[in-house]
């Protein structure tokens, strides 16, 4: 047993206030944790460590790995992005997990498990939920303020296996945690708590306690609460009444607390409002409901905090290779969407597109080019242009004679003629394609 951590890798992906704290605590415990994070963050956690200030563990100092991107293989990854980021942040996933290793969902929403299933068999990963109250106060630096047990259960019932391994994991920290019959149950239930309170708070500007005090608002969160316990049923959740009803209390106490939502709304970041509002939004409607308090809610956040609100598009690039016979380089994808593509991928937090374009190839096919001998092709953007969500890509071209050896994302590389491009092409790179052999028959004419 006194052995059993020190073998043990975890990765946490998307480490900002909750990853950074419980990845922490795993580290202090003597376990092998890398935060994957970004920006300033990130920066602060690999020159000066993370700093945990808790109300309960007193003020840690703790020197941990961090990293911008999953390395390697590991044990366990914990996600724990807002629910917006998750497909793009999980997409590699699969390929960074020992054979017997595991996720670790710590984040709100209800439907992060079936964001991570699409990269991933449902049954390596774990739901939770989570009451902690946590927030980056400086990069680097984690505020705990309000402690609560970490949940977490099996999503499919019957293996119980993985569940069983967390919960070893977690025996050797001073973490609290209750391994959880209904885990979907109990992640509606803390839905439920986030519909009521946030979104409001965040529309009306206010804090927890200012809500709790007001009649009227307290009648429209139990109006609210009735919209999430309706969804909940349809999606084969019972919430008992008794439960449901004691929702709108359960703010009282936190006086002076700014939601989650709010705290975002006022740094400027985007809020987790999607995550939230619309499982229950889309499960009535599916169902031929109307939710007219969330849908009024939803539609007015939207109005009111304009572009901060709208997602943008995730930037990607690709790159054209054609060799001196006039070849084109493709590889073929290990993730899905499956088939053969562009080198490409997404462009990191403080990366120019042309270097994001140059370090894809090569860590795809072994293929190193200059920056300065890349041409632009163009930007596309159609919203439907990649299954994952929206993507922008800027795509560049380069001559290059080199072999290409598949690594990383592509589990083959190799240079076709013109006229055998293979039929099974992700995204829009055959238009990409057609574009860029028009320009050369037009260049080549004139
Ligand atoms: N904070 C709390 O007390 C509680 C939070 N939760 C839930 O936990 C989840 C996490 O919340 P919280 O920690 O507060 O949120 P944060 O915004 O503090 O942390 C999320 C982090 O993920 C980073 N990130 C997103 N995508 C990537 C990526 N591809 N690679 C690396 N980093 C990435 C974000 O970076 P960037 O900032 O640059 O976007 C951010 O630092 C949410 O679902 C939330 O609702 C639940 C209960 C309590
Ligand atoms: C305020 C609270 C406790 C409930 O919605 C929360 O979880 C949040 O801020 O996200």
């Amino acid at each position: 047993m006194a052995e059993f951590h020190s073998d043990k890798k975890i990765a946490v992906l998307g480490a900002g206030a909750v990853g950074s704290f419980y990845g922490g605590m795993l580290a202090k415990s003597g376990f092998d944790v890398t935060l994957i994070a970004r920006g300033k963050h990130l920066e602060a956690l690999q020159s000066k460590g993370l700093r945990i200030e808790s109300y309960r563990y007193g003020n840690l100092d703790l020197q941990v790995k961090a990293d911008s991107k999953l390395k390697g293989v590991y044990d366990v990854i914990i996600v724990s992005t807002k629910s917006e980021d998750t497909a793009a942040a999980c997409e590699n996933i699969g390929n960074h997990l020992s054979k017997n290793g595991f996720v670790v969902s710590l984040q709100n929403g209800v439907d992060n498990t079936k964001t991570i299933s699409q990269f991933l068999p449902i049954e390596k990963i774990i739901p939770s939920r989570i009451y902690v109250g946590l927030s980056v106060t400086a990069p680097g630096v984690v505020k705990h303020s309000a402690e609560g047990i970490l949940g977490f259960g099996a999503a499919d019932k019957t293996d119980k296996s993985y569940v069983d391994a967390f919960e070893r994991i977690l025996s050797e920290t001073e973490l609290e945690y209750k391994v959880e019959e209904d885990i979907l149950q109990a992640q509606w239930k803390k839905l439920l708590w986030n519909l009521a309170f946030n979104p409001l708070s965040a529309l009306l500007e206010s804090t927890c306690g200012k809500l709790s005090h007001d009649e009227e608002i307290n009648d429209l969160m139990h109006k609210i609460v009735e919209e999430g316990v309706r969804a909940a049923r349809y999606r084969g959740v019972d919430v008992p009444e008794s439960y449901a009803v004691s929702v709108p209390d359960r703010i009282k106490g936190l006086e002076n607390f700014k939601t989650s939502m709010l705290q975002d709304i006022e740094k400027g970041k985007n809020p987790e409002i999607d995550g939230i509002i619309l499982p229950v939004i889309t499960t009535l409607k599916d169902h031929g409901q109307n939710a007219p308090y969330c849908e009024t809610i939803y539609k007015s956040l939207k109005f009111k905090y304009g572009k901060k609100f709208i997602y943008t598009p995730k930037l990607t690039v690709d790159m054209i290779v054609e060799n001196e016979t006039g070849e084109i380089l493709l590889i073929k994808r290990k993730n899905p969407p499956h088939g053969w593509a562009l080198p490409g991928g997404f462009v990191d937090y403080g990366e120019k597109t042309e270097d994001a374009a140059v370090r894809e190839l090569a860590e795809e096919t072994g293929i190193s080019v200059s920056v300065n001998n890349i041409n632009l092709l163009g930007v596309y953007s159609d919203p439907s242009r990649d299954p994952r969500g929206h993507t922008a890509s800027v795509v560049y071209y380069v001559k290059a004679n080199a072999e290409a050896e598949a690594a990383d994302d592509a589990k083959e590389a190799s240079f076709f003629v013109k006229n055998n491009i293979p039929e099974d092409i992700a995204f829009d790179h055959r238009k990409i394609l057609d574009d860029y052999f028009g320009k050369l028959s037009v260049r080549r004419k004139t």
